[in-house]
């Protein structure tokens, strides 16, 4: 640790930005994500390991690592994840080791989790997170998302739906809330939290010894 009790190295001379994602089930997140990503390369997405099936087009290692129940359970044991949560009647959880990696080398990353994975990151990464909540423009509209995703059965969906009043009731503990109505809209607003919260004063600890030296001159 350094003399104002931050540890000594960032990447780029900064904390990184933790962001988490939440939305109620078709709400955008994942589309989003994996958008901000595509325009900032030095982010990274948290992969997730989960107990539910891939969907089509899905690839184990980089949207989920994809395990059986057995291989999770012992993960937990192992004190694998960072937080880990039931949702959808199927384990979800963060792999602690790029967490950590990624506060202790300042990079930003990306989290698709869910109302109790952003409340852990927040509580154990405070200073790091910033916590976003993606709402639909309707539920009518985010049922139509599900069916056109193509990619659930109805009874999935049908439960999906079931749960969005309970996800979407958590929408003030987050820092930021965004309607997803216009894709092109959102994304912007979610470009403009990640490059202000960059800028933030807390995240550049260099700030300190450069305005120590500037009083000294
Ligand atoms: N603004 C938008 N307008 C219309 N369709 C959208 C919009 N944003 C996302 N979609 C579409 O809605 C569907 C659901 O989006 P996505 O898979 O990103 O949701 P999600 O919140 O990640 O859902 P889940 O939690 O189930 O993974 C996708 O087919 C996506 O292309
Ligand atoms: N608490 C966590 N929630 C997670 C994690 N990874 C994903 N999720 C959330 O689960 C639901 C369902 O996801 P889906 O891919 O099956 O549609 C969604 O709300 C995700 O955000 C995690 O590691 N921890």
């Amino acid at each position: 640790m350094s003399s104002d009790g931050h540890p000594p190295i960032f990447r780029g001379g900064r904390r990184g930005v933790l962001l988490a994602l939440s939305s109620p089930s078709g709400a955008g997140k994942t589309t989003l994500s994996k958008r901000l990503l595509s325009q900032n390369p030095d982010m990274v997405l948290s992969v997730s390991t989960t107990t539910r099936q891939p969907r089509p087009g899905e690839v184990d290692g980089e949207d989920y690592n994809f395990v059986t129940v057995e291989a999770f359970k012992a993960q937990i044991e192992a004190g694998e994840f960072f937080e880990w949560a039931e949702v959808f009647g199927r384990y979800y959880g963060t792999p602690k080791a790029l967490v950590l990696n990624a506060i202790e080398d300042g990079r930003d990353v990306i989290f698709d989790i869910d109302w109790q994975g952003a409340q852990a990151l927040a509580a154990q990464a405070a200073e790091d997170t910033v916590r976003v909540f993606i709402l639909p423009p309707s539920l009518d509209l985010l049922e139509d998302r599900l069916s056109k995703r193509g990619q659930d059965t109805p009874q999935i969906i049908k439960d999906r739906m079931a749960r969005a009043k309970d996800e979407i009731s958590h929408w003030h503990e987050y820092d930021y809330v965004i309607v997803n109505d216009d894709f092109a809209r959102a994304l912007d607003k979610l470009n403009q939290i990640l490059h202000a919260e960059r800028l933030k004063r807390s995240r550049h600890p260099w700030l300190n010894g450069f305005v120590d030296a500037l009083m000294a001159e």
